[in-house]
């Protein structure tokens, strides 16, 4: 069996095997390969993983669900000889014109992804620094419940899935950009979908990555490059404004340092990057991270845990009780409350396992040539770790399609990395820097959402009319495709309103 080029197969394979660069893997892992997989046992059966498949197809964009192969999980192996680094799609070098500044995520191990990868994880996402951002988060959250409290007197529906991701934006644009989300200049129209541009446009292969020379005219026919163009020319006029105006003299400060002032003070520092001196475009392709990172990963999660309590009221009020017995009439879950709070983190975890906002990880590279089952994988093969399905996988998980939170229950299992069959923030060295600041922001969310509010279903509606489908696309992320909407009642043991 050959199989080339544009075809992709599905690998899945069970690991136990160390490497330099990949840990001990303990988990089954399915992989997407692209270009060039090609097996030398030819007489090799189609895989017999009936569940994933149909998984894969749930989840599906269209290349996705038209995987012409599943081959069945081989021997216990990550490959020893196989280090992987970042593929960057085409598309990436649009957005970060020819790589000169390349997108973080997909920039290939190397000086430049180390130097950035150390001011992410020493300058920006420390703890040190995560900590000087919650007064942001908190008054942000204070905003949201206040806002859903004056819809709680008239009984109606709210639109949780847009308010939570407003509330997502305002937190990363005031960490990140030293602006309010509504004096960005974006709508929230317009916003989601510059963000499901740039992630369609990460997550999707033009024509030039397969095809040599003339690939591009067939990008350009298409209207894909033209596409790539204007989001790019949109994203950068914006970073260039708030950077522009972090250099304004008439700025007026604020008492946290953002990110655009820490990295601004590396480049008059002339610190942290190396022997080389930190451009604005570095700067800019930073910003690019953190605006796809940051905004509609945490509130994908959130939306989805809401979600699955509501659809489960039985686990909904085991939370309410845990964050209200814990708080009393405080007034408010601050953020250093939620430590206590068990049953609300085993509730995030669940919720990372079923719906993992990222669930493709970010696309990797084939370094090296090796075998996987037969198969060989040469050097520069695409490879997708498919965080999803593994959290779905019968083998490692009891009941895998249902959202147990209990499962958590006395296991040291976490999300951090460390665990191959809960992954999702990555693992290793580029595991997602952002983790902490993320799960603060989901957890004082959520606690907060619960302790004020009892939720319930619009009239008429049951729990199982619920929907709970995934909006299929290329897009880097996936959300749930129709809008939650619930309806709040203010919880009567806590009266007063947040200053
Ligand atoms: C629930 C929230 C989040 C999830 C699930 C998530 C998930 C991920 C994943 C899966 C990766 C790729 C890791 C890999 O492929 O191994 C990643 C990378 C990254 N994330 Fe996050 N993320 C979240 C929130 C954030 C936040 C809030 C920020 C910053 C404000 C952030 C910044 C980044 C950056 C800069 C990278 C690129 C890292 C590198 O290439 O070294 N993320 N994230």
């Amino acid at each position: 069996m050959k199989n080339t080029d544009l075809q992709t197969s599905q690998i899945s394979f069970n690991g136990t095997r160390c490497s330099k660069h990949v840990a001990s893997f303990s988990t089954s892992i399915s992989i997407l390969f692209h270009k060039e997989v090609e097996s030398r046992e030819t007489k090799q059966q189609p895989p017999t993983w009936p569940s994933q498949a149909s998984n894969h197809r749930k989840l599906a964009p269209a290349w996705y669900s038209a995987t012409p192969i599943f081959m069945q999980a081989c021997q216990n192996i990550w490959p020893c000889n196989a280090s992987s680094t970042w593929r960057c799609p085409n598309s990436c070098n649009i957005l970060c014109r020819g790589c000169k500044s390349r997108l973080k995520g997909f920039t290939p191990y190397g000086d430049y992804w180390r130097e950035m990868r150390k001011i992410c994880v020493l300058e920006l996402f420390s703890a040190k620094r995560v900590q000087s951002y919650r007064s942001i988060r908190e008054e942000e959250v204070d905003s949201l419940i206040n806002l859903i409290s004056e819809s709680s007197s008239s009984a109606t529906p709210v639109n949780l899935t847009e308010m939570l991701f407003s509330l997502t934006a305002s937190i990363v644009f005031r960490i990140a950009f030293g602006t309010t989300f509504e004096r960005s200049g974006f709508n929230n129209h317009r916003f989601h979908q510059v963000v499901h541009d740039v992630q369609a446009m990460l997550g999707s292969y033009s024509a030039a990555e397969f095809i040599p020379y003339v690939g591009w005219i067939v990008d350009r026919l298409s209207g894909l490059h033209q596409r790539f163009e204007r989001t790019f020319n949109e994203l950068d006029r914006f970073f260039q404004y708030v950077v522009d105006n972090h250099l304004s003299a008439e700025r007026t400060k604020t008492d946290h340092e953002d990110i655009i002032d820490v990295l601004l003070k590396l480049v008059r520092e002339q610190t942290g990057f190396g022997a080389a001196q930190l451009s604005q475009d570095n700067i800019k392709a930073v910003l690019l991270n953190v605006f796809l990172g940051g905004v509609d990963t945490g509130a994908i999660t959130m939306i989805w845990a809401m979600a699955e309590l509501a659809k489960q009221p039985k686990l909904m009020k085991k939370a309410q009780d845990e964050v209200r017995t814990s708080i009393g009439n405080k007034g408010r879950v601050s953020e250093s409350d939620i430590d206590q709070l068990e049953y609300l983190k085993m509730i995030v975890k669940e919720t990372f396992r079923l719906h993992p906002p990222a669930a493709l990880l970010l696309p990797r590279e084939t370094i090296s040539h090796f075998k996987v089952n037969g198969f060989e994988v040469h050097p520069k093969t695409t490879i997708h770790i498919n965080a999803w399905a593994i959290g779905r996988d019968p083998g490692y998980w009891k009941s895998p399609e249902e959202f147990i939170p209990e499962r958590f229950v006395d296991s040291s299992t976490d999300f951090k990395g460390q665990h191959f069959e809960l992954l999702p923030f990555g693992s290793g060295r580029r595991v997602c820097p952002g983790i902490y600041m993320a799960t603060t922001m989901v957890e004082l969310g959520l606690a907060n959402l619960l302790y004020w509010f009892d939720w319930k279903l619009p009239d008429g509606m049951k729990e199982e009319d619920i929907n709970m489908e995934e909006e299929a696309g290329i897009s880097l992320t996936i959300s749930k495709k129709i809008a939650l909407n619930l309806v709040p009642a203010k919880y009567s043991g806590t009266h007063q309103k947040i200053a």
